[in-house]
């Protein structure tokens, strides 16, 4: 089982900030199902596991337990507060000759200055964690990390029992396969906000003639009660099996389980190279290969939804061109399809200037009008306005980073945050000039769809 370890262990004092003494351990394995492994850390770690799938399939990062947390509520400094805490720990050892680095895991809010507090009271506006135990796939090959993070030395004997938790870890994933499946009972669908909603729509509508703003996203959520409370790494395993073409991603906090599968891409860096995707226009899908052709067609010609995704394209740019050296993006959107819809989508990639991080990028991006709207501010504005919800994390950017400044972010849509036996499911969509009340609803439903499939719940458009 030791086979291919390698170990580094490392100190360093600041003057700004407190010591920290950071341990790292890291294996390769000959495989692991990391929706096992997920399951497994909910019996230990309840309440300290994440999960996070790449859309490509060729990159899972599984976290058990905390060896570090960063959290900022500082609504103006929290992409900077993480970015220093992140630099402040792994500049404390060296990572030269280590397998696997240490991955930070997280998500932001929303909008920090909504100021309502409801089902999201558990969530800080930043919220990172460093496993305990992390379990990394990529392209086909298992790394196995164990981090320990803190002020006092770290002892033999604690490094030993850190190992011994995470052989038993191992040895109880062996030969483990996935509980079986049972779709929860729902007891209670609410669609809480479906008239401020809809007289929200011809409310921003009004203001976008009015030429107050371009575009403005508007979303509204569903809350379903169960009979019990649902079993989280169950759920997860599921929705991966729905959504074979999207994001997964599953973060605990305290009892509550933030998940969801998102086909949209904030940013991905990878060696310096930056990748983000506008994601803006929708369309259901047809029954049949002709029906779903013919929509795309529809979509990739209509002039509301080709406006909705063209703000979305202008704003990308406009970001890649402060923070790259240069970039491409091609002249017309093409479709990405994924299970329930359809949407008009447009990939860009550029070099990022020499000191450009993942973070800065992040915050430059977030919100980008397929989220928020156009002008930023303005939609904001209207959003606090009009949303009579905390988006919490819904719609924020989730994912991870490296500390060779590599990292990727999707935007938290399609997702549900799981709260005793309640699950509260989050959907939006952008209105522009042209928005229709009841086919913007429409457009929620299905975008409702993947969360509520896997939760068991039903509305009446199906
Ligand atoms: C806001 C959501 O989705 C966004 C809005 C879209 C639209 O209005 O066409 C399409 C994709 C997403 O960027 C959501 O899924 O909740
Ligand atoms: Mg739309």
């Amino acid at each position: 089982m030791n086979r291919k370890l390698s170990t580094i262990n490392g100190d360093l004092s600041k003057t700004d900030q407190s010591t920290v003494h950071f341990y790292i351990e890291s294996k390769e394995l000959e495989t692991q199902s990391t929706l096992v492994f997920f399951e497994i850390g909910e019996e230990k770690f309840k309440g300290q596991c994440f999960y996070w799938q790449n859309k490509d399939k060729d990159f899972t990062l599984v976290g058990l337990g905390h060896a570090y947390t960063i959290k900022s509520n500082d609504a103006d400094a929290r992409y900077e507060d993480v970015e220093k805490a992140w630099k402040h720990l792994i500049h404390s050892t060296s990572l030269k000759g280590i397998k696997q680095q240490p991955i930070l895991f997280g998500s932001f809010t929303f909008d920090p200055k909504k100021g309502v507090s409801d089902e999201w009271a558990n969530f800080s506006h930043a919220n990172f964690a460093l496993a305990k135990h992390q379990l990394v796939e990529s392209n086909g090959r298992f790394y196995m990390n164990t981090h320990l993070v803190s002020e006092e030395v770290i002892t033999d004997e604690d490094i030993e029992l850190a190992r011994e938790e995470r052989e038993a870890l191992l040895e109880q994933a062996k030969g483990r396969t996935l509980k079986t499946y049972i779709k929860p009972h729902v007891v209670l669908t609410e669609e809480p906000y479906k008239e401020e909603y809809l007289q929200s729509i011809t409310q921003v509508t009004n203001q976008i003639k009015a030429k107050q703003a371009d575009k403005v996203v508007i979303a509204r959520s569903l809350a379903l009660t169960f009979d019990e409370e649902v079993n989280t790494s169950n759920l997860l395993a599921q929705l991966s099996e729905e959504q074979p073409e999207s994001y997964l991603f599953a973060q605990e906090q305290g009892q509550d389980l933030f998940l969801g599968a998102t086909p949209e891409r904030l940013v991905f860096v990878n060696h310096k190279k930056a990748y983000s995707s506008c994601v803006a226009g929708s369309i259901r899908r047809g029954a049949t290969v002709q029906e779903d052709e013919e929509f795309g067609r529809i979509l990739l010609n209509d002039t509301k939804n080709l406006q909705e995704h063209q703000y979305v394209v202008d704003m990308i740019s406009n970001s890649f061109k402060e923070t790259c050296e240069q970039y491409t993006l091609p002249n017309h959107p093409d479709l990405l399809k994924i299970r329930d819809i359809q949407h008009l989508h447009t990939p860009i990639e550029g070099i990022l200037k020499e000191d450009a991080t993942i973070l800065q990028m992040v915050e430059k991006l977030h919100p980008t009008p397929a989220l928020g709207g156009s002008p930023r501010e303005v939609a904001m504005e209207m959003i606090r306005q009009y949303e009579p919800m905390n988006r919490g994390v819904y719609a924020a950017p989730i994912g991870w980073l490296n500390a060779d400044g590599d990292g990727e972010f999707a935007v938290a849509i399609r997702s549900a945050l799981l709260q005793d036996k309640k699950a509260y499911l989050y959907a939006g969509g952008g209105i522009v000039e042209d928005s229709e009340p009841q086919s913007e609803y429409e457009e929620t439903l299905v975008k409702f769809r993947p969360m509520l499939r896997t939760l068991g719940g039903k509305l009446n458009d199906e």
